[in-house]
């Protein structure tokens, strides 16, 4: 067994994946949120049954603290077990990175990445990461990385507009796709959605003008966004898949390629 994990800066995802079984990126990861005080201990309880695995691979994106502590806890369960940190790569099997210094990436864009290599690397595709931050990558068919985006999620754009404002909520709205805001709150709902779609939508206008025929979609907000393309989709004859695990895919990924 391999405990594959992902530390997010929101929360920590991770399963539990036989050696001699397929990966399924549809399974949900296990989660739980690394701002509640008890974190820890949650993860603790979370983890006590599971049998000491053969070795655990790690994406993290959070601080080093984090990470610390979540190995602390994997060595006072597990013992001394092999534990491996994913690093992005310029060249991975037929994947080519485009990043210029390709260590600023965040390791888990890179395995999300990877994951999409698994997934649909005879076509062109986006990935997209509806998450902490929303993330945008397009890879062309055979598996050049053209380049990606990072924009604040829908929850940090409110956020910074309640902070940074007198008369903003930070809660609450509906966005409709038929009829314009004609209230604060449905404005601010509304501006959020629009400000992620358009992202997308102008990413490929931008960089990939030869759209996309396949978007991946994972995070916390993949299911609205995805209700929010699913348009757009159809009329660039585009497929869109959630994949729950899309990052998690990629740590498995990249533990293939090492003896370990
Ligand atoms: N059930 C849900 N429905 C709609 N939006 C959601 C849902 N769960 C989370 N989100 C939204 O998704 C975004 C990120 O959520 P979440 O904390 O789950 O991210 P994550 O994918 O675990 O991120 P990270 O990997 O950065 O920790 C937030 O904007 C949040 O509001
Ligand atoms: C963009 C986030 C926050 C998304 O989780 C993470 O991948 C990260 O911290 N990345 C480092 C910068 C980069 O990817 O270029």
């Amino acid at each position: 067994m391999m405990l594959l994990i992902d530390i997010g800066n929101s929360r920590i995802k991770w399963l539990i994946q036989s050696e001699q079984q397929p990966f399924d990126p549809n399974t949900a990861p296990f989660a739980i949120t690394h701002h509640d005080a008890d974190w820890l201990a949650q993860l603790s309880h979370a983890w006590s049954n599971v049998t000491r695995p053969k070795a655990c691979f790690i994406s993290n994106v959070a601080s080093s603290a984090r990470l610390e502590q979540v190995q602390q806890l994997i060595h006072t369960l597990f013992g001394n077990i092999n534990s491996h940190m994913i690093r992005p790569q310029k060249h991975t099997a037929h994947f080519t990175l485009a990043y210029d210094e390709v260590q600023q990436m965040g390791a888990d864009r890179f395995a999300q990445l990877l994951g999409a290599q698994a997934i649909c690397s005879e076509r062109n595709h986006l990935v997209i990461s509806a998450g902490t931050a929303t993330t945008i990558d397009g890879v062309l068919a055979h598996g050049q990385h053209v380049g990606g985006v990072i924009a604040p999620s829908i929850d940090l754009m409110r956020t910074s507009l309640h902070q940074h404002t007198a008369r903003l909520p930070l809660n609450g709205g509906d966005f409709s796709p038929h009829n314009a805001p004609r209230n604060t709150l449905d404005a601010l709902a509304s501006g959020a959605r629009l400000a992620r779609q358009g992202a997308v939508l102008s990413f490929m206008s931008h960089y990939m003008p030869d759209a996309p025929t396949h978007w991946l979609l994972c995070g916390g907000g993949a299911e609205l966004l995805a209700e929010d393309l699913a348009t757009w989709a159809e009329q660039h004859s585009a497929t869109i898949q959630i994949v729950p695990s899309l990052c998690l895919l990629g740590v498995w990924q990249f533990s293939q390629s090492i003896d370990f």
